[in-house]
């Protein structure tokens, strides 16, 4: 007699299960561009159409087929600012679990580029200090900004980021 798992079904010669799959890890590269002059972080809105449409972010994006971390970051902002990236150091890798993708970011500090900033996806920039004037911000960004908090002697409160959570596309 065949063995079936609690909430297996057979469909033809198909075992149909309710059991979750293993969720992957999507792989992000994520620029922290920091500013000369002031030390500003570049923070930027995610555009219609993306999950979360107008929340806050770093710049960045998915690592696509064979490509390394720094290869998917310059190739990000080259596409979504405009802009080429001639520094690329490599600062922390975290992990978040959305509902939409659980993510492996992979963080670089990135201090020279070539270019203007062009917004080529209809998204917003701004350049912020610590603690960011901008709401919300994407909840696996939160360790970052810890970390940067840290490192300037700033406290950090991520309740404040998730302000206005409410009212934004999920
Ligand atoms: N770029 C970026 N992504 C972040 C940050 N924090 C964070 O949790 N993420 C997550 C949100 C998304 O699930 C994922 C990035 O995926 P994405 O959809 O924006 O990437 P992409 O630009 O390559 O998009 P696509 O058009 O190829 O779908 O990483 C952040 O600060 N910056």
């Amino acid at each position: 007699m065949e063995a079936r798992r609690p909430g297996a079904a057979v469909r033809g010669n198909t075992v149909v299960t309710d059991t979750p799959a293993v969720r992957t890890h999507t792989e992000v590269a994520v620029g922290v561009l920091i500013r000369e002059s002031d030390g500003a972080l570049l923070i930027t809105s995610r555009p219609v159409g993306k999950p979360r449409a107008g929340w806050w972010e770093f710049p960045g994006g998915k690592l696509e087929a064979g490509e390394t971390v720094e290869q998917a970051l310059r190739r990000e902002l080259q596409e979504e600012l405009g802009i080429t990236i001639t520094n690329c150091i490599p600062w922390k890798v975290t992990e978040h679990d959305y509902s939409h993708a659980l993510v492996r970011l992979h963080w670089c500090k990135v201090t020279q580029w070539d270019g203007v900033f062009e917004m080529r996806e209809g998204q917003q920039m701004a350049w912020q200090q610590l603690p960011l004037t901008v709401r919300p911000v994407l909840e696996g960004s939160y360790p970052v900004l810890a970390w940067l908090s840290a490192e300037r002697g700033l406290p950090f409160d991520g309740a404040l980021y998730a302000q206005d959570a409410a009212a934004a596309e999920k």
